[in-house]
Parts: structure tokens; sequence; C-alpha cells
């Protein structure tokens, strides 16, 4: 039986994995569960699911979630705080973590896991845009098993030969392709683009995902992510990693080969497949997602990026090329401008020129390790949100 960490329990991404997990009470137990503040709905999975431990990250909600878990599940300890995460993503109340908090939140309980040899599986994009040479270090150190279930990185995995991560990128892999839908704006000129709102920007076309991940994908800020994410996953150059626009998020990735094949991933777009995969792996198990009916689907699109109107995209490849702390700025820039476009304090296209504006403002370019890092990114959203409220967006 593998006992699961669920960091993240009562987001879109905790949500399918616990949808997975309940289908399979033979194999695994949802032994840890997490949320940030909201007591309420990980007293409701508690219930259902009579975890060893539930975590809320804010610990001024401790009292709410051990006052509610008294009554509801008695059985549940309750634990408050970021460290709390981390020690026990770190300890023997598991075997596998699911890494599903949005945001540099995440980084410290990813770390943890892998410094102690678990299997992660990991949603979590920020945490190795920000610590990825640390994370990819503590993985090869302690023999832990990493596995991608970001849709595309996953898919990445299941076409790369063996051992696709830990390892530098075979020289017969040409490259590796990232699918992009294009989210709610593709297409659209900077001028439509000026004045969207968060409800627009959040009804991704293919996808039910939590806000940030929305915002990110509707600005390609997502796909930027995801470049630095295969860059450290599978020690892949820069300039080996594509992007190609795909409208239909059907396939979810692509392999590039010397011999002129190319592999891919190709299924409906539920982040259960990749969750099933990773918590079965090396098995394949049922992940309640339909069939793909190709005649159904009937056309497959793909398109270039379009860099003019979503800047972002080349922003995350220029501070890959500059290093970890120009992608930790860039990332912690990013979490404040979506923040703030979603409370209508920044505009949509306000988000870019944010970005770049943080990173011309600081000019650190080491950071060799997590103080350094937290350091840089503290700095970051403070530069950032100096510059929203300077209203110079
Ligand atoms: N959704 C998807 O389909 C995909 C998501 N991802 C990635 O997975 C991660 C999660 O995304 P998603 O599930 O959509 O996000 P959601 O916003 O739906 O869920 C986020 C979860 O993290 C918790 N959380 C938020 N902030 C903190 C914090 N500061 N400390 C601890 N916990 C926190 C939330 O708790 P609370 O409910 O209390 O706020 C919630 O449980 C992101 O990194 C995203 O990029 C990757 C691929 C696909
Ligand atoms: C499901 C998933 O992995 C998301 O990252 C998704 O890929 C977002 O869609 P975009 O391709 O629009 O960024
Ligand atoms: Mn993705």
């Amino acid at each position: 039986m593998r006992r699961i960490a669920i960091l993240g329990a009562t987001g879109s991404i905790g949500g399918s994995a616990l949808d997975v997990v309940a289908r399979h009470p033979q194999r695994f137990r949802a032994s840890v569960l997490s949320a940030n503040e909201n007591v309420d709905a990980l007293v409701a999975l508690c219930c259902r699911f009579q975890p060893d431990v539930a975590i809320i990250a804010r610990e001024d909600r401790y009292a709410a979630l051990r006052d509610a878990l008294a009554q509801a599940s008695p059985a549940t300890r309750p634990m408050a705080g970021i460290a709390a995460l981390a020690d026990v993503a770190a300890s023997e109340l598991c075997d596998t973590v699911v890494a599903a908090i949005v945001g540099a939140a995440g980084l410290g309980s990813t770390l943890a896991a892998a410094h102690a040899g678990k299997r992660i599986l990991l949603a979590n994009k920020e945490s190795i845009v920000v610590g990825g040479a640390l994370l990819m270090q503590a993985v090869r150190a302690s023999g832990a098993r990493l596995l991608p279930v970001d849709s595309e990185h996953n898919a990445l995995y299941q076409c790369l030969p063996e051992p696709a991560i830990g390892s530098a990128m075979r020289p017969e892999v040409r490259r590796l392709v990232l699918t992009a839908s294009g989210g709610p704006f593709r297409g659209w000129s900077r001028e439509q683009l000026a004045p969207v709102t968060p409800e627009q920007a959040c009804a991704h076309p293919n996808w039910r995902m939590g806000r940030k991940i929305s915002v990110d994908s509707a600005t390609l800020m997502n796909k930027g992510l995801e470049v630095i994410e295969a860059h450290w996953l599978f020690d892949a150059p820069p300039e080996r990693i594509e992007v190609v626009v795909h409208p239909q998020s059907i396939v979810h990735s692509l392999v590039q080969y010397t011999d002129g094949s190319t592999l891919a991933q190709l299924g409906n777009p539920d982040m259960r497949t990749a969750l099933a995969y990773g918590l079965a792996w090396p098995e394949r198990i049922e992940a309640g997602v339909p069939d793909l009916d190709l005649a159904a689907v009937a056309r497959l699109d793909f398109q270039p990026p379009d860099e003019v109107a979503f800047p972002c995209l080349r922003l995350a490849r220029e501070a890959l090329r500059e290093g970890p702390a120009a992608t930790t700025i860039l990332n912690a820039a990013n979490e404040v401008a979506v923040s703030a476009f979603l409370q209508g304090r920044l505009s949509f296209l306000g988000i870019a020129a944010l970005l770049e504006s943080t990173l011309t403002r600081l000019h650190e370019r080491e950071a060799a390790d997590i103080p350094a890092l937290l350091d840089i990114d503290a700095r970051a959203r403070r530069t950032a949100l100096s510059l929203i409220t300077d209203e110079a967006f």
C-alpha cells in the first residue's frame, strides 16, 4: 500500500489526485493532506479520506482546523505551518508526495521530499523553476524517484528513453517539443488583449485549473515556466526545447530523435492520466479518463507561438539563459503580477511589462543555495509590488 501525501489537496491537482487514489483503495492511501487556508475544504476531505495528518499552511488557521477535526475526523492529527509541510514530506508518514501546492511556496516541501528519497509527483512547476539545480542535485544524491505530472513533461517522460531524469539528455534525442494550447486568447492582437478581464483569462479552452496557472496559460508564461522545467528535469539545453501551439491539447508533447522519428503522447486533456501514471509507475492503472476518440477529435492543428503579442515566453527563455537568479526573479515577479491582475490592480499586458521591469531593476545573477534564492525571491516580490504601487503600470 503506497502512503500518499497530497500537498495542495484542496486544489485542482489535489482533487484529481484524490480521485485516482479513491479508485484504487487496495493500492493507495491518502495519509497526509494539506491546504493553505481553506479549513472547511480540508476538513471535508479528511472526513472522506481519513488521513493520519492534515496540515494547514497558515498558522493562524490552526485552531479552526484542530477544533473542526476533533469533531469530524478525530483520528487525523492537525498540524500547521510551512515547516510542518517540509517535515511531514520527509517523514515516515508517506512514501510518495504529490507536490501540488501553487507557487514557490511549494519549494521547501518538494526539496524536503527529494532529500528524503521519496517518490515525488511534481506538479508544482514553480519549485523547479526556482530551485531546479538544487532539486535535481537532491534527487540524484538521495535516489528519489521524480515523476513529472505537468502534462507536457509527463508526456516527454513517457516518450524518452530510460533513465529520462538524473542523467544528461541522450545525444540521439534531437529536441523536446512542448505543446501549448495558446490559451483563451490565441490569435488575439495586443490591442485586443489590453482590456481583458480575469474571468476571460481564467476561462481556459481545454483544462479546468487553478486561477494562477490559468492566467499563466493565457499569457504563455505557463509555457515559459515549462521550458525552464523541461531544462532541469531532462537536462536539456535550452536550444533543444521547442514550443509549438496545438489548440486541441490532445498531443501533450513530443520527442524528436536523430533518425527522423518523432514520438508523442496523446490523450484527452485530463490530469488524472498523468497522476495515475505517476502514482502507479511503472505499472498502468485505470484513471477514470474516457478513451481518446480520434475520429471525434477529427483534426490536430499546430502553429508557431506569437511571441510579440505574448512576450512572456521570450522573457522566460532569456531568464533561463541568465541562470537561477533570473528565473527566481521572473517567477516571483510573475506571482505578484498574476495576483495583482486577478485583484484588478494590473492590466493583462501589465503582467509581462512588470516582469521585464523587475528583471531590469535587480542585478543579482548568482544564487548558489536556498537562502540566496529565497532572498532574491523576497526582493523581487518587494520590487514588483512597489512598481505596481507606484502605478508604473
Ligand atoms: N491544475 C492543473 O491542471 C495543473 C497544475 N499544475 C501546477 O500544479 C500546481 C497546483 O495547481 P492547481 O492545482 O491548479 O492550483 P490550485 O490553486 O487549484 O490549488 C493550489 C493548492 O495549493 C494550496 N496553496 C496555495 N497557496 C499555498 C501556500 N502559500 N502554501 C501552501 N499551500 C498553498 C491551496 O490551498 P487553499 O485551497 O487553502 O488555497 C490548494 O490546495 C501549480 O504549480 C500549477 O502550475 C501543473 C499542471 C496542470
Ligand atoms: C494541464 C497542464 O499541464 C497545463 O500546464 C496546461 O498545459 C496548460 O495549458 P497551456 O498549454 O495553455 O499552457
Ligand atoms: Mn502543463
